[in-house]
């Protein structure tokens, strides 16, 4: 039998309230808006619209995984970042809020280079779905991207979101172990590497742990792994006057400063996350600064 919007939010919201979900209200919205293709006006507007019963079977699978412990927007299948709707595959990182101050704090470098040169080539290190590369090409008309990844899983959904974005003129998606297959030069390079300390990984939240590719996590021993590989490579991939751009775990600023430090980088810049907590570091080579 055809169930009414307004009882199915009712239905999904207490279902996801009774097991202690922390967001039990908003997750229940976005699965019945999704499944049911509806708004929040229409739940407002149309509380006693019919929907069809194959779309509140839809919602009822919805919420068995939300209540099995899957994150809602695995379930939904995209998470937006800066503005933009990002599709997600089991091999891509579910794109973070806190990753979006690194797009902020890296605009302006963005928008001098582009100013400069005419144009400005960025390198997105450990792409996963493209969200950084894809918010810079977003924002930043006179810009294209390289988004290397080692996973052919997350480098299809990054391609996908080009695509569906309209950036597959301005984006390229190359399977690479960091620089491995990289032989251009770029005005910024940019990273979210992965960086929790291996021994780490098994204590964190389930809907990381057990949802997050561990590719995308794993920082190695001491999580520092990735940072050592990018700040090696990167200077003989920077064009005069570019910039490296990281994010790094609220612990980290000392050591990865050290690791970028060593390989001959000064830290230009770094900016906090929305918590408050130390979040990205940007480098220029050490003879500019
Ligand atoms: C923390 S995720 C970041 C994803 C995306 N940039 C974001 O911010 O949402 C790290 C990414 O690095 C990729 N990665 C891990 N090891 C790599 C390697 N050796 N070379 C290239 N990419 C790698 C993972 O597959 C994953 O997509």
């Amino acid at each position: 039998m055809p169930v009414k919007l307004a009882a199915l939010h009712r239905e999904a919201r207490a279902k996801l309230a009774e097991v202690g979900i922390a967001e039990a209200a908003l997750d229940a919205r976005l699965i019945v808006e999704h499944f049911t293709a509806t708004s929040r006006t229409d739940a407002i507007a149309s509380p006693d619209r019919e929907i069809a019963v194959a779309a509140g079977l839809a919602v009822k699978k919805a919420i068995a995984r939300r209540l099995a412990g899957e994150p809602v927007h695995r379930i939904l299948g995209f998470r937006e970042f800066y503005g933009l709707k990002l599709a997600l595959s089991p091999e891509t990182l579910e794109p973070r809020p806190d990753t979006e101050t690194l797009v902020d704090a890296l605009l302006p470098f963005v928008r001098a280079a582009a100013k400069r040169a005419g144009e400005c080539r960025i390198l997105d290190l450990g792409t996963g779905t493209g969200a950084i590369a894809l918010a810079l090409l977003a924002t930043i008309d006179s810009t294209m991207a390289d988004g290397v990844d080692i996973s052919d899983g997350a480098l299809a959904a990054a391609a996908g979101n080009a695509a569906r974005l309209g950036f597959s003129g301005r984006f390229r998606a190359i399977r690479s172990d960091w620089f491995a297959e990289i032989s251009g030069r770029y005005h910024v390079i940019v990273s979210n590497p992965p960086y929790i300390a291996t021994n780490i990984i098994a204590g964190l939240q389930a809907e990381v742990r057990n949802f997050d590719p561990h590719r995308a996590l794993d920082g190695g021993p001491d999580g520092l792994g990735a940072y050592r590989s990018i700040a090696k490579g990167a200077k003989t991939h920077l064009l005069d006057e570019g910039v490296v751009a990281v994010e790094i775990g609220s612990t980290q600023k000392r050591d990865v400063s050290a690791v970028f430090e060593q390989a001959g980088f000064a830290l230009l810049q770094a900016a906090g996350d929305l918590g408050g907590n130390d979040r990205v570091l940007i480098f220029a080579t050490q003879n500019r600064s």
